[in-house]
């Protein structure tokens, strides 16, 4: 089910929450919204489930259209909050019961048993939750919005806050279910890697427009004139620092010789290191990270280093 979002605008009095993004999110695919903090991304969000009204532009949901056909909206996407809590007397499965019972589901048992297990929450099921770690607890967030089947998953930064564990654990039942499902997934984070890892496309906020959206290889290609070439030199090191002396700026990091050159440069690059097969195992050309997109995309901000981790 696809998304789009056109022309959006939100005022908070003075501030600006989001001047006029558009964009669309293809059906089915994982989304990344990606920007700095106050960049806009939550009230997009709470705009694309209809817990708030825009003042301007449009934004549809497999063809429905928020503002008119809220109801049927909610119905189709399941939202994780960037903040949500559960009474912490009650257990993880009379959580996701109470869920279950209030979005009506018929084979509410065998359900929630399949969601306990998604989220890898099945032996913990039956503790309160007031026990349960920050990623236990995002996790049955996750499985009280998986419950539903809904078509569209908003997730709202959430791996904020999570320790290393935590975030890979949950970027595996991601990946798990965008594998596994037709689910259009909506994920806002302001972790480069984390989009990188998880997204095919993404959309770049900052201060409430659009800075950049399209599939992340594309908006690489388009970021960055320069590409990294990185070999394997066989035996004779020297010799390859040799050929490659010239082509770049030239670095060593461990076993590997990485060129940083311009695009157009690595063709004569690659043709060189092939006409030297003896001297390097491999080499491959890489493209800039979204690091590279995202730096691109921004405007400098003042005292600019903040940003992104
Ligand atoms: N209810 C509100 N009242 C007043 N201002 C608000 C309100 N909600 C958001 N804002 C402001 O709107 C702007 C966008 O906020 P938003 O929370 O959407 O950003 P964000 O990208 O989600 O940020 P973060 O990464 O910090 O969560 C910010 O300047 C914020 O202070």
């Amino acid at each position: 089910m696809n998304i789009t979002i056109t022309d959006v605008r939100k005022r908070y009095g003075d501030v600006v929450a989001l001047d006029g993004p558009s964009f669309e999110v293809p059906a089915g695919s994982t989304f990344g919204v990606l920007g700095t903090n106050g960049a806009g991304k939550t009230t997009l969000f709470k705009l694309l489930v209809g817990h708030d009204s825009p003042d301007a532009g449009r934004i549809e949901v497999g063809g429905l259209d928020v503002e008119t056909a809220g109801h049927r909206v909610r119905e189709r996407v399941g939202y994780l909050p960037e903040h949500s809590g559960f009474p912490p007397s009650m257990t993880g499965r009379e959580v996701l019961a109470v869920h279950a019972r209030i979005r009506g589901l018929a084979d509410r048992h065998e359900r929630i048993d399949e969601c306990l297990a998604l989220v890898g929450l099945t032996d913990a099921a039956d503790r309160a939750v007031s026990g349960y770690s920050n990623g236990m607890a995002r996790r049955l967030g996750l499985a009280s919005v998986l419950l539903s089947r809904p078509p569209v998953l908003v997730l709202d930064e959430p791996t904020a806050g999570l320790d290393p564990r935590g975030v890979a654990t949950f970027h595996r039942i991601v990946e798990r279910i965008d594998r596994e499902t037709d689910a259009t997934v909506v994920i806002s984070s302001h972790v480069l890697s984390e989009i990188e890892r998880l997204c095919e496309e993404v959309a770049v906020l900052q201060d409430g427009r659009l800075r950049a959206a399209g599939p992340i290889d594309e908006l690489r290609r388009a970021a960055g004139d320069r590409v990294t070439v990185v070999c394997r030199p066989a035996d004779d090191r020297a010799a390859v620092l040799e050929v490659v002396r010239d082509c770049g700026e030239v670095t060593e990091p461990g076993e590997t010789i990485e060129i940083d050159c311009d695009r157009a440069d690595a063709f004569d690059l690659v043709a060189a290191l092939g006409e030297r097969r003896d001297l390097v195992e491999g080499f491959e050309v890489r493209e800039p990270g979204l690091e590279a997109v995202f730096h691109d995309a921004l405007e400098p901000a003042d005292g600019d280093e903040e940003v992104m981790a």
